[in-house]
């Protein structure tokens, strides 16, 4: 089905996902993220951002073709939203040592020219684009570049496809300053020029008040808070989105705080969760 003018780039519906059988990370998650946005996707460790973004790519299977759909194709069945470069995911990085756990292996002793040449179907020019935006030495030998010149190849060859809707997983951690603000500048062209979408998940939040259009708040698989940063009233109170984070996380542990280790959830009686298969501690703890 093709993408209908206006439609959101991302709509998940009432998505369910755990990792085991016992603990849902997510139950009945609702999102909609629309054309051009630069969506911030922000919460605590362990919150379920990274899990969020990998659904988003099709990398975990979701029940039902509606649950997640990227471009109205969904995430996990239609292959062709990754194969045709439309869908774009940049999150681990690479490991300079061969199979380190969570890590991509980067194998054999490979120039940064070999990395980037070896992507097939590219256009020259944004090929090129990247390269200098990048700062990227094509002589470079992969295994003995630094972290953040690593993470510059993986970066420019995740974005040699002209991608429709864009993930990130916290890729800009490693690059110098210079390199990271020139980056979120090419992104915000990126989606204004050519009408991209991209979802950012991050705990740097340098610049990105200017940056950002969209901020999407989860905590403990929750979709706590989604809002246009514009309408966001403690920005408008001219607090900084850090110390605005900042608050939501630290309001998170009060509660943690509070509770008695010993304690057993209560769920209210008219809880969605009360006969649900999915029913666990994580999610009753939020109907107290
Ligand atoms: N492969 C896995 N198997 C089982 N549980 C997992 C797996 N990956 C993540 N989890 C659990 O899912 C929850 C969400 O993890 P996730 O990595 O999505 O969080 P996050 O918000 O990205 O955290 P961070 O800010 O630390 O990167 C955590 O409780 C984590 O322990």
């Amino acid at each position: 089905m093709k993408m209908e003018e206006g439609s959101d780039s991302i709509q998940v519906n009432g998505m369910q996902f755990s990792y085991d059988a016992q603990t849902p990370l997510f139950f009945d998650f609702n999102l909609k993220i629309s054309p051009r946005s630069r969506c911030l996707l922000v919460g605590a460790n362990g919150s379920g951002k990274t899990t969020l973004l990998r659904i988003l790519a099709g990398k975990h299977m979701v029940g039902g073709r509606d649950a997640v759909r990227v471009l109205n194709f969904s995430a996990f069945h239609d292959t062709n939203l990754v194969c045709s470069g439309d869908l774009a995911y940049l999150g681990e990085s690479w490991s300079k040592t061969v199979g380190s756990a969570g890590e991509l292996p980067l194998q054999g002793d490979f120039s940064a020219e070999h990395m980037i040449f070896g992507v097939e179907g590219v256009d020259p020019v944004r090929r090129e684009q990247l390269i200098e935006l990048l700062d990227i030495d094509l002589h470079w030998r992969m295994h003995k570049v630094s972290d953040g010149q690593r993470r510059r190849v993986q970066i420019c060859m995740g974005l040699l496809h002209p991608y429709k809707v864009l993930l990130l997983d916290e890729v800009t951690v490693d690059l110098d300053v210079v390199a990271r603000m020139d980056l979120l500048e090419f992104f915000k062209q990126e989606c204004e020029q050519r009408g991209a979408t991209i979802v950012y998940a991050t705990h740097i939040f340098d610049g990105l008040e200017t940056w950002a259009t969209d901020l999407v708040y989860v905590q403990d698989g929750l979709l706590k808070k989604s809002h246009k940063l514009s309408e966001l009233k403690e920005l408008k109170d001219n607090r900084n989105l850090l110390s605005v984070v900042e608050s939501w996380l630290r309001s998170e542990t009060k509660i943690e705080k509070k509770k008695p280790l010993n304690s057993t959830p209560q769920v209210k009686k008219s809880s969605p969760f009360d006969n649900s298969p999915f029913r666990s501690s994580r999610h009753m703890s939020h109907y107290r």
